[in-house]
């Protein structure tokens, strides 16, 4: 996927932009608080109707004006080309068209980027939340199926803490939900496992690449309850699930929680057999999380056969001068496109197709 061409009108402080980026690396080059990350998110909204900074669709129409925002993308994909508009206004609500004619909301036609922001760097040490939701994130984009389980899961475990909260001892209401519970719970345990066996693959290469260490980086999924002794099957996982449900089961009550499920898993890097989290310095571990959010892209690109738009807010000045030379060679080969938002012009402009210039919400693209 490239994007060809993206136009906004009223969306955020970009009240009015057209740019036109090249199919490598397109520099956004400005001033701290001039909408470089604005840009970047109006190219992640136009994809995934959603902001990746939690923001609402009113906050992101430009101040004072009513008649709300418009995103348009036209981008390339093999050898199409989509033409995909998103209209927001408070009074009309949402308004998308895909190729001039009306389009679903769900839409599988729609822009596919991952972003990378200053707060993934906590990818690693952050809280295990941050991990599952990485996952999941993928899964979502990657099988319709999965996002319709895991939301099925999620009010199940709703049902089943509002029942905890309530009750004393466990009654039939309760044996009932624990059955719906597992059935849930085992699909997304396995499509995370099979998804961290193709990321560990991906991660270790990337890692290789980008720090110059010659590392192997394991990653191990980490189940919130012990596994029964056998091969690791659906019925081995359902059949562990149920087990680790009736030894809590009293802990559950008092606490008036589910203390075990996908809800509560993680997963761990390690390097050199340590686990990142405690053992690598800052440096490797943003590195690390760099190479998953690359690991993302490359899955995307194995299982869907095209690389989604690489979106890279202010990461380059987290990582130390080698390290943001290996990064920005290895975008220069990739073979997708990529943008970077930068406060500073060094490194990045040498290695940029096009840059654009922001201030106070104008692009220009800068020539020569
Ligand atoms: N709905 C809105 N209407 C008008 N302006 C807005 C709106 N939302 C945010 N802004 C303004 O947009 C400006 C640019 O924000 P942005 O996050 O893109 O900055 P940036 O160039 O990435 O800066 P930094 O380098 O500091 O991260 C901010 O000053 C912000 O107040």
């Amino acid at each position: 996927m490239k994007i060809l061409k993206l136009e906004t009108r009223f969306f955020r402080n970009l009240v009015s932009c057209v740019i036109e980026p090249c199919s490598r690396i397109n520099v956004i080059l400005g001033k701290n608080a001039q909408g470089k990350t604005n840009l970047l998110e109006a190219i992640y909204v136009v994809g995934h109707n959603r902001s990746f900074r939690g923001a609402r669709d009113k906050d992101l129409v430009t101040h004072g004006r009513r008649e709300g925002y418009r995103l348009k993308v036209t981008y390339a994909l093999d050898e199409r080309i989509i033409i995909f508009e998103q209209r927001y206004s408070e009074s009309k609500n949402k308004v998308l068209r895909l190729n001039n004619k009306p389009a679903a909301s769900k839409t599988q036609h729609r822009l596919k980027s991952v972003v990378f922001t200053p707060e993934d760097l906590y990818l690693i040490k952050g809280e295990p939340e941050r991990r599952r939701n990485f996952l999941d994130g993928i899964l979502c984009q990657l099988r319709p199926e999965y996002e319709r389980t895991l939301e099925s899961y999620k009010k199940i475990l709703g049902r089943r803490n509002a029942y905890l909260k309530q009750s004393r001892s466990f009654g039939q209401g309760m044996r009932v939900l624990q059955g719906m519970f597992i059935e849930a719970a085992v699909p997304l345990i396995c499509a995370r496992l099979n998804l961290a066996a193709i990321l560990e693959k991906e991660v270790s290469k990337l890692y290789q690449l980008l720090s110059g260490e010659a590392e192997d980086v394991c990653m191990r999924y980490v189940l919130s309850f012990p596994l029964e002794t056998g091969k690791l099957t659906p019925d081995l996982l359902a059949a562990s699930l149920d087990k680790a449900l009736e030894v809590s089961k009293d802990k559950e009550l008092k606490q008036g929680i589910t203390l075990v499920g996908p809800h509560r898993d993680d997963f761990n890097l390690y390097l050199r057999g340590h686990n990142a989290r405690t053992y690598a310095s800052q440096g490797q571990q943003r590195n690390l999380a760099v190479s998953l959010k690359l690991g993302e892209l490359a899955t995307y690109k194995n299982i869907k056969g095209y690389f989604p738009v690489l979106l890279l807010d202010e990461v380059l000045a987290e990582l130390d001068k080698n390290r943001r030379t290996l990064l920005l060679e290895y975008l220069q080969q990739a073979e997708f496109q990529t943008f970077i938002s930068s406060v500073e012009r060094e490194d990045v402009v040498a290695v940029a197709g096009k840059v654009f210039a922001v201030e106070d919400g104008r692009i220009t693209e800068e020539v020569g």
